[in-house]
C-alpha cells in the first residue's frame, strides 16, 4: 500500500458542515473527498430547507464575535459564486425584561457595540404590528440579522468546491473506519485512503464514533418544522420589511420559539419550537410527537393574531444536541488525524463557514483562529471510553 493514501484528506458528510470543511481544504489545495450517504441533495439530515436565521444576538460572547468574520465569510462566498446567500430582515428578540436570559443576549450586543434598536413597549406596536408583545416583556431588534437561504448555499459550496478540483461521491454510505497514518474508509462504493479524516455526519456521528473508540453525548430530536397561514396575505411578509423573531421564554414552554418573516411559501410563515423528542436519525418519520405543536398554537393564538393557529404545512429536520449545546470541534483524542466537528445543537448553520474553516485548520495541525476550548471533547471526561 502506498503511504501517499488517495486523497489527502476525507471528509464524512455533505451537510453544511462538511461542505465548508472540503471546500476550505481544497482552498488549501488538499486533495480532498467529500463522502455522503444520501445522493445529493437530500432532506434526511439538519442542513436541508429553504432558510435559517443568521444573527449576532447570543447570550455568549464568544458565538457574537465568530459572527463577525461568519459574515465576511458568506459574503465572500456570494461573490465567488454569484449568488444572494442572505437577506438582512433583522432579528426581533422577544423576552421577559428581566431574565437572565433575555439581559444576556442584549448585554453581548452592547458589549460587543452591535447595532441594534431596543424597542420599549409603548412603541412595540408602532414598529411592528401583528403581534402582541407579551406582558412584562422586553424586545430589541439585533438589525445585523436576517435569514441564510440554506438549499442555495449548499450548492454554492459544494458546486466552488468542485470547481477547485475536490471530489464529491454521494450515494455511499460509510460503514467503517480503519485509523492509522493512512485512514481507511469503507464505503458502499469503495474503499479510500487519506492521510486526514473529518468527521462531519451530524446526526449519526456517534455511529462513525463506534468504529473508533470514541462516544459524545449527543441527543438527536425530530424538529416539527412548521409553516403557519397569514390570515390576511403578506402582513409578516419579508416585503413588510418583518424581522425574524426569537422569543427567548414565554409561558406556553421553557424552550424559545423563532420564527422567519414568510417568503418561501407564499402566504405562509415559519414558526417552530427549539426543541424535540427523541429519534435515531434512520427512524426520523416514525417519531410522531406532537407536543411542540401544541405549545406553538398556544403561543401564536396569544402573540401572532395574524396567522391561523393551525399549521399549514410541517417538514422535518434533526438538531444533534450537546448537553450545553456548544459545539464539538476538536481532534479526537488518541488520533490526532481525525477530525471532528459535531453537535450543532441547532444553532449550526450561520457558523458553517467559520466552521469549515476552525476543521480545515484542525485538520492540517494549524493554530485555530479562535480559542475552541468551548468546543473540546475533553469537556465531557465521562464520555471518554475506558479504552482511550
Ligand atoms: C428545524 C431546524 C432549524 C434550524 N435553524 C437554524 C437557524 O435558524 N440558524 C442556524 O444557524 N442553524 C439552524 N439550524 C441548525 C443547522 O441547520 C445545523 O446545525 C446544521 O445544518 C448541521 O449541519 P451538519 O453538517 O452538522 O449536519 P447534516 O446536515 O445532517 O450533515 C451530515 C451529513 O452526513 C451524512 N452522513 C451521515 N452518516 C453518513 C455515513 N455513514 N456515510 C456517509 N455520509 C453520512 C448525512 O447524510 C448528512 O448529509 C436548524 C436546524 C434545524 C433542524
Ligand atoms: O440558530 C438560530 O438562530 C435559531 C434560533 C432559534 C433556535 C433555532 N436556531
Amino acid at each position: 500500500m502506498s503511504t501517499e493514501g488517495d486523497y489527502d484528506c476525507i471528509v464524512i458528510g455533505a451537510g453544511v458542515q462538511g461542505s465548508f470543511t472540503a471546500y476550505q481544504l481544497a482552498k488549501k489545495k488538499q486533495r480532498t473527498l467529500l463522502l455522503e450517504q444520501f445522493v445529493l441533495p437530500h432532506t434526511r439530515g439538519s442542513s436541508h430547507g429553504q432558510t435559517r436565521i443568521i444573527r449576532k444576538a447570543y447570550d455568549q460572547d464568544y458565538y457574537t464575535v465568530m459572527m463577525e468574520e461568519c459574515y465576511r465569510l458568506w459574503a465572500q462566498l456570494e461573490e465567488e459564486a454569484s449568488v444572494k446567500l442572505v437577506r438582512q430582515t433583522g432579528l426581533l428578540v422577544m423576552g421577559p425584561e428581566n431574565s437572565s436570559q433575555y439581559q444576556a443576549v442584549k448585554n453581548t450586543l452592547q458589549k460587543n457595540r452591535v447595532p441594534m434598536v431596543i424597542l420599549p413597549p409603548e412603541e412595540f406596536s408602532k414598529h411592528i404590528p401583528n403581534v402582541n408583545l407579551s406582558e412584562g416583556d422586553g424586545a430589541l431588534v439585533d438589525t445585523t440579522a436576517g435569514v441564510l437561504f440554506a438549499d442555495r448555499a449548499l450548492r454554492a459550496v459544494q458546486g466552488q468546491f468542485l470547481k477547485l478540483g475536490g471530489i464529491i461521491k454521494d450515494g455511499q454510505k460509510v460503514s467503517d473506519i480503519k485509523p492509522g497514518a493512512l485512514v481507511t474508509v469503507t464505503a458502499s462504493g469503495g474503499v479510500y485512503r487519506a492521510k486526514n479524516l473529518v468527521l462531519t455526519a451530524g446526526s449519526w456521528t456517534n455511529g462513525m464514533l463506534s468504529y473508533i473508540g470514541l462516544q459524545l453525548p449527543l441527543k438527536v430530536l425530530k424538529i416539527n418544522v412548521c409553516y403557519w397561514k397569514e390570515k390576511v396575505p403578506g402582513s409578516y411578509h419579508v416585503q413588510q420589511r418583518f424581522p425574524a423573531f426569537l422569543q427567548v421564554e414565554c409561558p406556553e414552554g421553557k424552550h424559545h420559539i423563532y420564527g422567519l418573516p414568510s417568503n418561501e411559501y407564499p402566504g405562509l410563515m415559519k414558526v417552530c419550537y427549539h426543541t424535540g423528542s427523541e429519534t435515531h436519525p434512520d427512524m426520523r418519520d416514525r417519531q410522531s410527537d406532537q407536543s411542540d405543536i401544541d405549545i406553538l398554537k398556544r403561543y401564536l393564538t396569544r402573540c401572532f393574531p395574524g396567522l391561523d393557529p393551525e399549521p399549514a404545512v410541517v417538514e422535518s429536520c434533526m438538531y444533534t444536541v450537546t448537553p450545553d449545546e456548544d459545539f464539538v470541534l476538536d481532534c479526537h483524542p488518541l488520533h490526532n488525524n481525525i477530525v471532528i466537528g459535531a453537535g450543532f445543537s441547532g444553532h449550526g448553520f450561520k457558523f458553517g463557514p467559520l466552521i469549515g474553516k476552525l476543521l480545515c485548520e484542525l485538520s492540517l495541525g494549524e493554530v485555530p483562529s479562535y480559542d475552541l476550548s468551548p468546543f473540546r471533547i475533553r469537556r465531557f471526561p465521562e464520555h471518554l471510553k475506558p479504552s482511550l
